[in-house]
């Protein structure tokens, strides 16, 4: 389990808040029909790629949508099915009233933290989502930001450069960005009561209010849609990675053999038993073949290229963490899960009343939906080891999709 899912294994709030700003009218990108988080890219309106990304996040929990109250129609078009689960607040005439706005209709979930991300960034990714929630702290914010590659000019009133500004230790900002939610909440608060109303990022008002905000890596993928060249390049994107889907099937295959004991774990799910599977961590020879497959899809070895068995720290471990943190090897890839199959092979025990169990311990492993999920089961119709009852068998297939598409 990583970090920061531990955390938010100990969080009794349900998960990660987040606000996503999308009350902006677009002036600089023009659009004559529609603001910008509206538009189509892929085929899609940009706000539905943005909520695609963290309604499918698993450690995300309630998600406020700041929206304008001219666009509860155009939101609850784009939000389709995601609408059931957002929270809807009109914004405010800045982005920081839209974020403030937005916060305050999270009290009520009360979540430990918090993230606040622009709805007109449609290509932030798990593994950002990630990186953000686990930098932020008790009394510390987090920032994804790139550090500025151009060289930078002062322009003066005439056009003309006035000086060279050292970009030395200057980041260009992103978001999500993510806080302990009191504490970003009492520093909008405050501003707004004292009449401050010029920050353009919640990493301001952090500084403003004395809370240090760390910066992790940014993508360059993350871009913010400003302008009507920023849709049209992003529609253009997404439509050639329609063209060539970077999807990746990974397989697994594992067997472990029984031992004198009075259960087996399979696939997460304690089954009671006459023997058990002999192994240096649980044995759950399932999750070890889905480890391999998840691990396949983005050319990140084998399980014990991770988790060594001549590593004492693995002794009996749950299987697990095996999987979650392949999981999340994808995740930061920018991948998302499509599926998970997995066969286990045996004449005993039977796996077909446990099905469920299984598949929703798979499901809060992966953080996918279980009818992505498939658990089947056979028998090797007595033939060869598994066939004499000397172990189980377990073949894994896993398909992820990538950003972007194959290359040619
Ligand atoms: N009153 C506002 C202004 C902005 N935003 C949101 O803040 C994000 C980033 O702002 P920006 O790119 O500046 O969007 P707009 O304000 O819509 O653009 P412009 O300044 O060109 O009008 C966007 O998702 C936007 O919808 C908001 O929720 N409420
Ligand atoms: C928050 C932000 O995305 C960080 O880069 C950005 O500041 C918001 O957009 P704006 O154009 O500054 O309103």
């Amino acid at each position: 389990m990583s970090e920061a899912s531990e955390k938010q294994a100990a969080d009794p709030s349900g998960g990660i808040g987040v606000v996503i700003v999308a009350a902006g009218r677009g002036a600089r990108a023009g659009q004559a029909d529609g603001p910008k988080q509206y538009q189509r890219i892929g085929g899609r309106a940009v706000i539905a790629h943005t909520l695609d990304i963290f309604l499918s996040h698993p450690m995300i929990g309630p998600v406020v949508v700041a929206i304008h109250a001219d666009d509860a129609e155009l939101l609850q078009r784009a939000a389709g099915a995601h609408g059931e689960r957002l929270i809807t607040v009109i914004g405010g005439p800045s982005r920081q009233a839209s974020v403030r706005l937005g916060l305050l209709a999270l009290k009520d979930q009360a979540p430990g933290k918090v993230l606040v991300h622009d709805a007109v960034r449609p290509f932030v990714d798990a593994g950002l989502i990630d990186r953000t929630i686990e930098a932020i702290g008790e009394r510390q914010g987090a920032l994804p930001a790139l550090p500025v590659a151009d060289t930078l000019k002062r322009e003066s009133a005439t056009g003309m450069i006035d000086e060279t500004v050292s970009r030395a230790g200057l980041h260009a900002a992103q978001t999500p960005q993510g806080f302990p939610f009191w504490p970003l909440l009492a520093a909008h608060e405050k501003a707004h009561h004292l009449g401050k109303a010029d920050f353009t990022d919640d990493a301001a008002i952090a500084e403003w209010a004395h809370i240090p905000v760390k910066i992790v890596p940014g993508s360059p993928d993350n871009v913010k849609l400003t302008w009507a060249r920023d849709i049209a390049l992003a529609d253009q994107r997404l439509s050639s990675a329609q063209r060539f889907p970077d999807i990746r099937t990974g397989n697994g295959y594992d067997v472990h053999a029984f031992e004198p004991g009075d259960h087996v774990t399979l696939c997460g799910v304690a089954i009671p038993y006459e023997r058990k599977l002999s192994g240096h961590s649980d044995a759950d020879v399932g999750l070890h073949a889905l480890t391999d497959a998840l691990l396949a899809t983005c050319g990140a070895g084998d399980i014990g290229t991770h988790f060594p068995p001549s590593d004492p720290q693995w002794k009996g471990a749950a299987s697990k963490i095996f999987v979650e943190h392949a999981a999340k090897l994808v995740r930061e890839r920018g991948g998302r899960i499509a599926n998970a199959d997995i066969t286990l092979i045996c004449e005993a025990p039977r796996v077909g009343p446990h099905r469920a169990a299984m598949t929703e311990a798979l499901s809060a492993m992966l953080g996918i939906a279980p009818e992505r999920i498939s658990i089947k089961a056979t028998t090797n119709e007595k033939l060869g080891f598994v066939g004499r009852g000397e172990g189980i068998a377990a073949i894994a297939t896993a398909s992820v999709v990538y950003p972007g598409e194959v290359p040619a």
